[in-house]
């Protein structure tokens, strides 16, 4: 039978993973959502059809999964609200940056299912990936349940240490954003050298996921489907060199350790150790 699903907190992330399962056939009637906002609870029902509550106790007590949403700093107060309505036999998915297992186990306050997942909002198309973790009280069954969740909206990898969430959310879970500022930038240039936005914006934009799918679909390492279209003393060379003189690897290196030592941060500031 189709599991009820009870999204907390509905705004970005919750609403890309909904859409994507109800683009993917998942029964609106088997989705609730939460939030605080009356107007974005009317919308949320109009445009999707689910049922939105105010009620957090509410939808969790007619949940068998429910997928945790709101923002990190806001995770503690949630859970502790609705905690003396769960049970043994419900599953939690936090998609929360930062916030582990133990500390989520904390709040909730009960020997429960837990996985801790770091998806993207390529989700809503389709097109997610998704890091997971689970603590000890999640069965394999659980476990191939989340595959199958976030298989609909994407794909996903179970990682071995929850250490490595932080890598995930700096790998997938934020890059869409590095892509969108990489795509801005060369959206503006093209403007500036006369193009208009859209063209511009089509030009970049579809070199980007063709370039995404030769990854993907091509066994080729990538340093080999670059040398491919650099011609010696062509146009590629000169745009690579001069990547290359902005030392390209430690830009992206920096902006990656960044996001990992906030994720780390994050999961101090948040965590159930400092009660
Ligand atoms: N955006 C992204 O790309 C990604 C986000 N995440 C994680 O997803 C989580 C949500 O992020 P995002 O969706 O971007 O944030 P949003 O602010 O868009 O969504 C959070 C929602 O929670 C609702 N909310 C807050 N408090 C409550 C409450 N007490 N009861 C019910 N609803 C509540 C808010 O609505 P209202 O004020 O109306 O109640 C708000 O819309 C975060 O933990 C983030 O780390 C993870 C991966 C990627
Ligand atoms: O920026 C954030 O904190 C969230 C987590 C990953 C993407 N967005």
């Amino acid at each position: 039978m189709t599991q009820s699903i009870a999204f907390i907190g509905v705004g970005n992330m919750a609403r890309a993973i909904f859409s994507g399962m109800l683009a993917s056939g998942y029964p609106a009637d088997k989705i609730i959502g939460t939030s605080r906002t009356p107007e974005k609870r009317n919308y949320y029902h109009e445009q999707y059809g689910i049922a939105m509550l105010a009620d957090n106790d509410m939808a969790v007590n007619q949940a068998d999964v429910v997928v945790l949403c709101v923002k990190p700093a806001q995770m503690q107060a949630v859970i502790e609200d609705f905690s003396a309505h769960v049970r043994d036999d419900q599953l939690f998915i936090s998609v929360a940056a930062g916030v582990e297992l133990d500390s989520l186990a904390y709040w909730l306050g009960k020997s429960v299912a837990i996985v801790r997942s770091m998806p993207n909002t390529p989700s809503q198309l389709g097109a997610g990936m998704t890091g997971l973790i689970a603590n000890e009280y999640t069965t394999e069954a659980q476990k191939a349940q989340v595959s199958e969740l976030f298989s609909s909206i994407g794909h996903s990898v179970w990682v071995e240490d929850e250490v490595h969430m932080h890598t995930v959310t700096s790998l997938s879970g934020s890059a869409p954003a590095y892509f969108f500022r990489f795509l801005e930038a060369m959206i503006k240039n093209g403007k500036e050298q006369g193009l208009d936005e859209k063209t511009s914006r089509a030009l970049a934009s579809h070199a980007m996921l063709g370039a995404a799918r030769m990854v993907i679909e091509l066994d080729d390492p990538i340093a080999q489907l670059r040398n491919n279209i650099t011609s010696p003393k062509g146009t590629t060379e000169q745009a690579l060199l001069s990547f290359e003189a902005s030392n390209i690897d430690k830009i992206v290196a920096d902006a990656m350790t960044a996001c990992v030592n906030r994720s780390k941060e994050m999961a101090s500031n948040f965590s159930a150790k400092k009660d």
